[in-house]
């Protein structure tokens, strides 16, 4: 595995900055390519699965995927797997908003690494999870819901933290210390 670079499918180049920074030292090297896959609706597994089968597919080859969701413990886990559109379409503001009927601001963060060995094989799920609270923004606002997401146990929106502060509670290291595991005993 170490002499081979795995091919991360995504089009979000803050996701593969972290995933390298967090990687760091551990001999796994990544590239990546920006395939547009359609993402289905469903459970965060469904639609995790479904998205890396087809980038596999796509590809012709083992590839890996991310999905991020970010979920509202008021809302049953929405927005989820579709915050991306709430994102775009309600922006920060909106994103606290949704909740102001609501006195439970609880929040996780969840991210789903799916592995496929190539076409034809069931992908493999990796998932990592921070609990923390929606809050007005606060923060450099650079990448995605950052600033409105304070990880619980540190006073701090993930957009108020370093690069290796985030890096070492987030969701997305938690999720790649397990495909880490996996892809070391490939
Ligand atoms: O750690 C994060 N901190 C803050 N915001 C984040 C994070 N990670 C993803 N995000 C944002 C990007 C997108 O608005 C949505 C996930 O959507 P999601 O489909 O997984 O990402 P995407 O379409 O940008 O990239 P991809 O090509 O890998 O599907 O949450
Ligand atoms: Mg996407």
């Amino acid at each position: 595995m170490s002499d081979k670079k795995l091919i991360f499918v995504t089009g979000n180049a803050m996701k593969l900055q972290e995933v390298r920074a967090i990687l760091g030292q551990s001999g796994i090297d990544i590239n990546s390519k920006d395939l547009d896959i359609p993402e289905l609706q469903g459970s965060t597994q469904e639609i995790a699965r479904e998205k890396c089968r087809r980038a596999a597919d796509l590809l012709q080859g083992p590839c890996i995927t991310e999905d991020t969701a970010l979920c509202y413990e008021a809302l049953n886990g929405l927005p989820g797997p579709y915050i991306k559109y709430f994102l775009k379409e309600c922006g920060l503001d909106g994103l606290n908003k949704i909740l102001a009927g609501f006195e439970n601001k609880n929040a996780w963060a969840l991210c789903t690494f799916a592995y496929s060995a190539g076409p034809g094989t069931e992908p493999i799920l990796f998932e990592g999870r921070t609990d923390g609270k929606i809050v007005p923004a606060r923060g450099q606002g650079k990448f995605g819901w950052n600033p409105i997401f304070e990880a619980d146990g540190t006073g701090k929106t993930f957009a108020e933290m370093s690069e290796d502060e985030k890096n070492a509670i987030s969701h997305r290291f938690r999720a790649l210390e397990k495909l880490k595991v996996h892809l070391q005993s490939l």
